[in-house]
């Protein structure tokens, strides 16, 4: 079965790239930029992980975009991302970025964008791989500061394929940012937002209602709801569940009291992804084998959850045609290499 899951044809929809951060390449990066850092090596960073729940882990992760100073700064973490997915066979991913943790200390979106985009021509053409950037509103900042984000993020609207909600959760319900989302709408852009990870289900209705969402990163706190079960089942609003990160930040004790296979039996359409992978233990292949380690699911179910990552991608529809038919390839030579 592991090597049936390494084969797999993958997509990612739940990434921040600042979370794919190594320390070996804060170090690199860190030298580089004559930047100090309060550590002796990257093992000695990476002790310092030492974080229990959301707003422990994201002082860390602020801190840790020091580093990122210029756009091949910038080009070189989504590289070694990328370069990490071709390994992976995860042939589509829609990266979430956090421009206002950059634009505080003074990095330009140009600076950003040109580094990141530069990155995702790369990886088509080198890998193969398509990409989406999804920029993503800090929620526990002000209204307006997300407001001038978008304005900055303008002369960028059609290399940007999404907007997105993250940061603090608790306390800071998705409905103030409204506006935002309305112009986002405007730009043309695809909406997601982080509801339900430490939030309550609560703030996953507001994200649909005020945000009009058409993805749920998270939401895996919808179970609290019947009646948002109902509906996300109805609809078949994709969750872009990430399970090492959802242990690693306190949402639940161990993988296997993890609600994952609950949200599979009860026909909601599951997505596995990995979040901030350098923080959190695992890349998507990682969090597949901790999954499949605690609940032994069959070949057909992860074809499924890999359809529903295909489906629930952005990606257009001859990409989606395309990945799908790699998908179908797999499924057939693993059933011959079963029956041989
Ligand atoms: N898991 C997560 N939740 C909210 N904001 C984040 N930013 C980076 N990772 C995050
Ligand atoms: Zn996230």
């Amino acid at each position: 079965m592991n090597e049936f899951l390494s084969a797999l044809p993958k997509a990612e929809l739940h990434l921040h790239i600042e979370g794919t951060l190594e320390p070996e390449l804060m170090f690199i990066l860190a030298e580089r930029n004559r930047i100090h850092l309060p550590y002796a090596s990257p093992d000695l960073l990476k002790s310092a992980y030492d974080f229990h729940n959301l707003e422990q882990f994201l002082d860390l992760y602020y801190q840790g975009t020091s580093v990122l100073q210029t756009a091949n700064d910038f080009y070189d973490l989504a590289m070694a991302y990328f370069a990490r997915c071709d390994v992976e066979h995860i042939l589509h991913y829609e990266v979430f970025f956090d421009p206002q943790a950059h634009i505080r200390r003074g990095i330009s979106m140009d600076i950003i964008m040109d580094g990141l985009t530069g990155a995702q021509q790369d990886a088509w053409h080198h890998y193969g791989a398509s990409s989406g950037l999804i920029m993503s509103i800090l929620r526990d900042l002000p209204v307006d500061d997300a407001l001038e984000t978008l304005k900055l993020a303008k002369p960028w609207q059609h290399e940007i394929i999404g907007i997105g909600l993250d940061s603090a959760e608790k306390g800071n319900p998705p409905g103030k940012f409204r506006t935002a989302f309305e112009i986002a709408d405007e730009y043309g852009w695809h909406r997601v937002a982080h509801a339900g990870e430490e939030g309550p289900a609560e703030y996953i209705w507001e994200a649909l209602n005020e945000l009009k969402i058409r993805r749920i990163d998270h939401g895996v706190r919808c179970v609290e709801d019947p009646k948002l079960v109902d509906y996300l089942v109805k609809h078949q609003v994709p969750l872009t569940v990430c399970p090492l990160s959802n242990v690693r930040l306190g949402v639940f004790p161990d993988i296997a009291q993890s609600n994952f296979k609950q949200l599979l039996d009860l026909g909601l359409c599951v997505t596995v992804n990995s979040d901030d992978p350098a923080y959190f233990g695992g890349y998507l292949t990682q969090n597949m084998l901790a999954i499949q380690d605690a609940f032994e699911l069959t070949q057909p179910q992860w074809i499924q959850l890999t359809h529903n990552s295909i489906d629930a991608s952005f990606a257009p529809a001859e990409r989606k045609q395309a990945l799908k038919q790699r998908l179908l390839s797999t499924e057939v030579e693993f059933q011959q290499r079963a029956s041989a």
